[in-house]
């Protein structure tokens, strides 16, 4: 498969590498990094060890390809939705967090797949990817049930030894997913801790409050997913991953942009559309605002 990832940071390039063993991958990206691995490959280390030769390149158009995985930040995703549309591309996979597919097809005319990611992925320097934890990789239609594409898609990434699951029903496993990064990240990136402490603080209540106005939110917009499955989706999650520092807690350390309009911000609007109040998130969203505001990082 000629497969075009949109995004060369951490997850594109562990995810891109990977699939470089087997298929035509190109990375698009920025700076140093494309430039390194151009020349002198790719380097996967950690949980998962390769050295691999995809294709780099800076240039965003023009490009032709049956599958286009993206995997910038949420908030680049309509510009990189504009770039998609200059290239000749069958489909597109994204392994975002947030909910970001609607707007890659608002603005393509191309199928567009929904995708979760579980793989823990940290660029270490040019030319060089750490596999920080090997997940999963869970794709499917937007609005659920069976497809073709999306069989193809996760036969090309089995083929390439990603842990992946084709799944009829991603409109619930985006909100789900969307209900523990409601409620784990914002947490954990305003009280600076890592994802256990929410085992067995007073911090996990503000958790489960935002997961389960996510799931209400959810509810509203058809998606079955009851309180308790988001509730215990977050005690999952806070077990299973208790030694990560979340991916916005990353960004509050590194001091960048995070992607709090893509999560807590969404539920919010989405909240809005059906007049329903979603305090807690509301509450999160804006101490992230605040924090990113007065680090002048908007
Ligand atoms: N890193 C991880 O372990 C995981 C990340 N995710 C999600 O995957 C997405 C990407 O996360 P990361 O890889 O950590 O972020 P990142 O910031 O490391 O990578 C995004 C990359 O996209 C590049 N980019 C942005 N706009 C571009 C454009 N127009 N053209 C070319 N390149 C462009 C940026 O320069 C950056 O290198 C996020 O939504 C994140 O929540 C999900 C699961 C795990
Ligand atoms: C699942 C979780 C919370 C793991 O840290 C995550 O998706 C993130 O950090 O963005």
């Amino acid at each position: 498969m000629r497969i075009l990832v949109f995004g060369a940071g951490s997850l594109g390039t562990l995810v891109g590498g990977l699939l470089a063993s087997v298929h035509d991958v190109t990375l698009v990206g920025r700076g140093r990094h494309t430039s390194r691995v151009s020349k002198t490959g790719l380097d996967i280390v950690g949980a998962a060890s390769a050295h691999v030769s995809p294709a780099a390149t800076t240039t965003e158009t023009g490009h032709d390809a049956d599958l286009a995985l993206v995997t910038v930040k949420s908030f680049d995703t309509a510009a990189a939705a504009e770039a998609l549309a200059a290239c000749d591309v069958d489909a597109v996979l994204s392994l975002q967090n947030g909910l970001t597919e609607e707007v890659l097809d608002a603005r393509l005319d191309v199928p567009v797949l929904a995708g979760t990611a579980t793989y823990g992925a940290r660029l270490v320097g040019p030319g060089r990817v750490e596999c920080t934890g090997i997940g999963r990789v869970v794709l499917g239609t937007l609005d659920g049930g069976a497809s073709p594409l999306a069989e193809r898609v996760g036969k090309a990434f089995r083929d390439a030894d990603i842990r992946t699951l084709v799944a009829a029903d991603m409109p619930r496993r985006r909100w789900e997913k969307l209900a523990v990064n409601a409620g784990i990240n914002a947490v954990t990136a305003l009280a600076r801790v890592e994802n256990g402490a929410l085992a067995a603080d007073e911090a996990s209540d503000v958790a489960h409050r935002a997961a389960r106005e996510t799931a209400r939110i959810a509810r509203l917009e058809g998606v079955r997913l009851p309180n308790r499955v988001a509730r215990e989706a977050i005690d999952r999650v806070v077990k299973q991953t208790a030694a990560n520092r979340s991916s916005m807690l990353q960004d509050v350390d590194a001091k960048k942009r995070t992607e709090v309009d893509a999560i807590n911000g969404a539920v919010v609007d989405i909240a809005a559309e059906h007049d329903f109040e979603v305090p807690t998130n509301r509450t999160l969203a804006a101490l992230l605002r605040a924090w990113e505001r007065g680090e002048g990082l908007r």
